[in-house]
This record gives C-alpha cells, sequence and structure tokens, in this order.
C-alpha cells in the first residue's frame, strides 16, 4: 500500500543530479554531482577556509582561473545579492564544494548561488568530500585540475587527466592584465558619506580591485582614481595624487615587470605608496627582492599576523600563493635601486612567510594580506590611516612633487 502510493506522487524534493568529476593533475578523481553551470572548467584547485563571505571569495578577481574549494561544508546558505560583490562578475574559474544548499534563507539574498553560477556561466561541482581534497592539497600543494560535468564527467580518466595537464601552470601566468578594466573611475568621498572637502587623492591601480577598496580611501576622505593595470607613470601623476595605490590580483607577481617599473619611478619620485597582496608583491620586486610560490598558499579570513613594530597580532584575511624572499631579521639595504633601508613589518604567525614590508628612508610600505577583509576580520583597517598619514605628512612636509625625483627637488 505505501508503496504504491509514494509511486503515485507528482511531488519530488530530490532534484536530478547531473554526474560531475573533479580531476587533480596527480591523477586523483573525486566525483559528485554538477552544481551551476555544466561544462568545464579549468584552473589551479586551492583551498579557502572561510566559514563565511563565499560571494565575496568568488567575485574576488585574485581568484581568476582558480578552481576554489571551500573547506566550509555548507555553501550558498545565504544567497547572494548585488551589494556584496566584490567586483563585476564571478572570477573564480570553478567551485568545489560539500554540500549545497538547496534553499537560500536571507533577508537580503537576491538570488541563489546555484543561479548565479549558472548565468555567469561558472562550473562547479557538489558533494565531493572537501576535507580529502583539502588534506591532499595541503600535502600535494595546490595544483591544476579540472572540474568536468555532464557529458564531459563520462569520459575516459586519462583523457581527462590529459585535458587537465594541457593548461598552463599558475606559475608564470600574467592575469592582472586581463581582469582589470579599461577605463579609469572615480570613486569619490562623498558617494561614501564624506560630507567635507577630499583630504587627499590616491591613484589606485586596478590590477583585481576589490570594491571595498575604494570604499574604505572614500569613507576616510580620500577621492580614489582608480586606473588599469596598463596605466604609465604619466597615467598616475596625470591624476594628480597625493599617494599610489597597487591592489591585489591574480598572477604570477615575478610577471608584473610592467607595474614593477611604474613603482620603481613611484618610488624615485618619493611618492607615498601603500601596497597590498599583489601590490606588496610588486614592492617587493621594486626594491630588488624575488617572489616564490607557496606549497598551498593562505586563503581565508582568520590568519594570524604579527605587526613586529608594533608586537599586535592582527586575524587577517588572505588570498595568496606566492610570497616575497626578504630576510626576517633587521632592516637591510633594498637590493635594487637607491631605495634605502627595508624591513619586513609583518610575518605570519603561521609559517613565518613575509606578510608586510616598510621602507624606511621612503614613504612607502605594503602587506601581503587584506585590510580591506570583504570577507574578514577589521582588525588591518588601521592600515588605510596609516597610509593617509603618510601622504599627509608628505604633503605637509612638501618633499613630495608628483612627477620629479627626490634629486630633482634638492
Ligand atoms: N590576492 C592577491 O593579490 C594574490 C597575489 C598573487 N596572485 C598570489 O597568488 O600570491
Amino acid at each position: 500500500m505505501t508503496h504504491s502510493r509514494r509511486q503515485e506522487s507528482p511531488v519530488s524534493t530530490v532534484p536530478p543530479t547531473v554526474p560531475a568529476v573533479l580531476v587533480l593533475e596527480d591523477g586523483r578523481i573525486f566525483r559528485g554531482t554538477s552544481y551551476g553551470a555544466e561544462g568545464t572548467a579549468l584552473g589551479e584547485a586551492v583551498f579557502a577556509t572561510g566559514m563565511t563571505g563565499y560571494q565575496e571569495t568568488i567575485t574576488d578577481p585574485s581568484y581568476a582561473r582558480q578552481l576554489v574549494v571551500q573547506t566550509a561544508p555548507h555553501i550558498g546558505n545565504t544567497g547572494v545579492n548585488a551589494a556584496d560583490a566584490e567586483s563585476r562578475r564571478i572570477w573564480v574559474a570553478g567551485y568545489i564544494v560539500r554540500d549545497a544548499a538547496r534553499r537560500p534563507s536571507n533577508w537580503r539574498s537576491e538570488q541563489s548561488l546555484d543561479e548565479e553560477l549558472r548565468d555567469q556561466g561558472v562550473v562547479g561541482i557538489e558533494g565531493v568530500d572537501t576535507r580529502a581534497i583539502t588534506r591532499h592539497l595541503r600535502e600535494r600543494g595546490a595544483m591544476r585540475a579540472g572540474i568536468f560535468s555532464g557529458a564531459g564527467a563520462l569520459s575516459d580518466d586519462a583523457r581527462l587527466i590529459e585535458q587537465v595537464l594541457e593548461q598552463p601552470a599558475m606559475t608564470g601566468s600574467r592575469l592582472a592584465e586581463e581582469v582589470s578594466i579599461d577605463q579609469a573611475y572615480v570613486v569619490e568621498p562623498a558617494e561614501h558619506g564624506w560630507t567635507g572637502e577630499p583630504v587627499a587623492t590616491v591613484a589606485a591601480l586596478d590590477l583585481g580591485i576589490k570594491a571595498m577598496t575604494p570604499t574604505h580611501f572614500a569613507r576616510r576622505g580620500v577621492r580614489c582614481v582608480v586606473l588599469p593595470a596598463t596605466a604609465t607613470f604619466d597615467d598616475i601623476t596625470a591624476a594628480g595624487p597625493d599617494g599610489v595605490f597597487m591592489s591585489n590580483g591574480p598572477g604570477d607577481p615575478a610577471t608584473a615587470e610592467p607595474q614593477v617599473e611604474v613603482l620603481r619611478r613611484v618610488l624615485d619620485a618619493r611618492i607615498p605608496f601603500f601596497g597590498i597582496c599583489f601590490g606588496n608583491q610588486i614592492l617587493g620586486r621594486a626594491l630588488g627582492f624575488g617572489t616564490y610560490k607557496l606549497p598551498y598558499g593562505h586563503r581565508g579570513i582568520n590568519q594570524p599576523v604579527l605587526d613586529r613594530r608594533t608586537g599586535t597580532v592582527e586575524i587577517t584575511s588572505q588570498n595568496h600563493g606566492f610570497a616575497v624572499d626578504a630576510p626576517l631579521d633587521g632592516p637591510v639595504q633594498a637590493p635594487a635601486g637607491s631605495y634605502g633601508r627595508v624591513e619586513v613589518s609583518h610575518i605570519s604567525l603561521n609559517d613565518d612567510v613575509v606578510e608586510g614590508l616598510a621602507c624606511l628612508d621612503l614613504p612607502a610600505f605594503s602587506v601581503q594580506y587584506h585590510p580591506e577583509a570583504a570577507a574578514g576580520p577589521h582588525d588591518s583597517a588601521y592600515l588605510f590611516d596609516r597610509f593617509i598619514e603618510l601622504m599627509l605628512t608628505e604633503k605637509r612636509t612638501g618633499t613630495t612633487t608628483p612627477g620629479t625625483t627626490a634629486q630633482e627637488e634638492n
């Protein structure tokens, strides 16, 4: 009886499942079901440990060409909305979750994450053991991978591994120009509730900038002129900036030669500089240090960092796979140019990786993490204040004239 009633019922709460498979370049394979768009996604498999903020994560341009594994097991439960997007689109190349929420439940939700992934053509996989994937990546390192769903998932494993190996590795990939903008734009302080006159102007290079960064400047009264990644030194000075900012961004910092050259001219001209993440790596390179690939990177919103100058510990938001190779012990002369002394100002308390650089003879500093948060804790927002203070001090003491070098001024 019960059996026949069940057969007659037209209602089914279980959606039809489409097979999907995650294939890692070392041959490890995880089978699950399709999530978001159906198709093929290739990229570097990395894991992100944030328990919240999945929308900010997937719209962070630094994740371009990466397949992101969320270690939090339940994803999508608050849906997505226009206000929380950190850029104009989703940038993760593919998305890997354990258990996708079937129904979002939040008053701010405008659409389900599944629908948003579909709308933007982002291929994902769900129902895989994300803990096993994470442990694998932690032991073997971030690596090339592919998500294949629908008909593609039925292909021969060897053929799928071949496809995964055909893509370029993250090392050597230049991606900042791909995610940047074509046209400059300005974010005015008044747009974010500032009622007085602007206190300064920052020229911000968009190497993959997140919306929250200009917002932080604007809230503090700073005009933010956002420029494409290809901006020249002359484009920067044309904005009449009191300071220059370089954002986070995807790809290998070893490929950022044009931005390193631009930054050297900024430093030569003694224009105050602040960089975050990719911007920190570019400052490191401009000063003559190398960069290297971390085994599996730092991605999450609870990464402990020590500010070595104050002894304060910050809980930070991070997303980096590369790091600066600079000596931890004491200030050193910058190996390149005549930039004077530099010190490692911040280090990771998990693994001693360089998390910040400070020039002692120039108004320039940077951090490897994300003081703009979004998502993540706000511990590091003081860095925006520190940069504004630096710009205003340089302005007051008159040592900075954009477009001229320190020698020319003397
Ligand atoms: N968020 C970032 O700016 C990342 C910088 C660089 N692409 C890295 O992976 O290290």
